[in-house]
């Protein structure tokens, strides 16, 4: 299907736009909940290495209070030492009563610099030491956090590696999902736009290419051709050789109306048989070469199954922005120069002049109050004897349909059966003058008027 401007359809648009929106919304969620369960870890995992230090910082000053108590710095030391079983201590110092150092362990020398007080990397707790409630000193312990920074670490790696599995899963499935979704919508997009039968652009897209040519001529140089081409006398190919056959005519005219125009000039079919071919020309003179070339391409016999046949079509033709100042003018005015060259005969190219629009305004007036006429039973049926040359005698009536209109007095059926018969009117018509003549000879016979 062409189109001018769009390479992809507005819903692929919302589609691609919704898929990234979703990518991100979901990494997002995940980069929060991993930022959520990390600080929740660190602050359980801190809270549980503190309750476990203060325990160990209480045993160890109840051991270390006999020490302090007789100046046994040996003894002390000892005992602090004792706490290197426990695995995260970097120092233990113990202070007298007078807050000098009495006794001092260091685990590692990157720990010992840390004083009291809890820094990033540390956690240090002070514990009383006294003996029967009398304050002999205090003991500082100092832990590590590395143990948990790196668990953490760990943990964020493995939450990482996880999400971004689930991440590059979640990203396949929607890839996989849009990726049906844009054909889908490829495939909408195409029957919306595409004529079943002959594969070109429908009504819609032929109308819509129009509508963007205008656009684009509005201020430009040059004019847009609309030609629009309706076969002559289809009707008789359906009910002869049959619809099957009708259709594939219609590809073969659709084929060689194809052949004509070149892109960015456009053939489409915008009814049963009738296309419409719209053209970038440079005057009037480039679109009768186009409408003359489309006659042309239809002379050539077309071969159905039941043998070969000629399809001539008659062809109205309207320039914008020389003969409409826009798009539903230039169609009505394609399509009165269309009737024209229906009414002149058939099989020859018409170009639109403002004569026509007069004329179409008539016929589409004389067309609304035909059906207003036939809605209110205003019509009258005449009839006119006919009598038996022999015998004088009468041997039936013609039923002779007639017109009072109300504003132009009675209108000739010559002027207005054709409108009936174009709009299809002439089947509600004929039923009612049926019904209407058979009423009327009913009552004649009630009345007792002879047979
Ligand atoms: N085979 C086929 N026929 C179609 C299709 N669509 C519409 N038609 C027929 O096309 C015919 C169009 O008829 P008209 O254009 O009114 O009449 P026509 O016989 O071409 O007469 P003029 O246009 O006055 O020359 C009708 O009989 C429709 O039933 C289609 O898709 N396939």
């Amino acid at each position: 299907m062409p189109h001018r401007r769009q390479a992809t359809t507005p819903g692929q648009q919302i589609t691609r736009t919704l898929g990234v929106g979703q990518l991100v919304a979901a990494v997002s969620a995940l980069v929060f909940a991993g930022a959520f369960l990390l600080a929740y870890e660190w602050v359980a995992l801190r809270g549980a290495l503190a309750d476990e230090t203060r325990m160990q910082a209480a045993i160890v000053a109840d051991n270390v209070s006999a020490s302090l108590m007789f100046g046994d710095r040996q003894a002390a030391t000892e005992m602090l030492a004792s706490l290197r079983q426990a695995g995260h201590l970097r120092t233990a110092v113990l202070y007298d009563r007078d807050g000098k150092l009495f006794a001092r362990y260091v685990v590692s020398a990157h720990a010992a610099g840390a004083g009291s007080g809890s820094a990033v990397g540390t956690l240090a707790v002070t514990q009383a030491v006294s003996y029967r409630g009398q304050g002999l000193g205090r003991l500082e312990l100092v832990t590590s956090t590395d143990r948990i920074v790196t668990g953490l670490l760990r943990y964020a790696g493995l939450l990482a590696l996880a999400s971004l599995g689930g991440l590059l899963v979640v990203a396949a499935v929607m890839y996989r999902t849009r990726a049906r979704v844009a054909a889908a919508e490829r495939e909408l997009h195409f029957q919306a736009n595409t004529d079943a039968v002959t594969g070109l652009p429908n009504r819609r897209a032929t109308y819509r290419w129009l509508e963007e040519a205008i656009a684009e001529h509005r201020d430009g140089d040059g004019q847009v051709a609309v030609l629009l081409v309706d076969l002559d006398n289809f009707k008789l190919v359906n009910d002869t050789a049959g619809h099957a056959a009708g259709d594939v005519l219609l590809q073969q005219v659709a084929a060689a109306l194809g052949g004509v125009v070149r892109p960015p000039d456009l053939v489409g079919r915008i009814g049963g048989d009738e296309f419409a071919v719209i053209a970038n020309v440079a005057d009037a003179a480039g679109a009768h070469a186009i409408g003359e070339r489309l006659l042309a391409a239809l002379r050539t016999p077309f071969a159905l199954a039941t043998g070969e046949v000629f399809a001539t079509a008659s062809v109205g033709l309207c320039l914008y922005p020389q003969d409409a100042p826009g798009m539903t003018e230039v169609l009505s005015s394609a399509d009165a120069a269309l009737y024209r060259a229906k009414g002149a005969g058939r099989n020859r190219l018409v170009a639109f002049v403002p004569e026509m629009t007069l004329a179409a305004q008539r016929r589409a007036q004389l067309e609304a109050d035909l059906r207003r006429a036939i809605e209110q039973e205003v019509l009258l049926p005449y009839y006119q004897p006919q009598f038996d040359c022999r015998t004088g005698a009468m041997v039936g009536v013609e039923a002779l349909l007639r017109w009072p209109h109300p504003e132009r007095g009675f209108v000739s059926p010559a002027e207005f059966i054709p409108v009936a018969e174009d709009t299809g009117l002439i089947v509600e018509l004929g039923r009612w003058v049926l019904r209407r003549a058979c009423a009327d000879v009913a009552a004649w016979d009630r009345q007792g008027a002879p047979r």
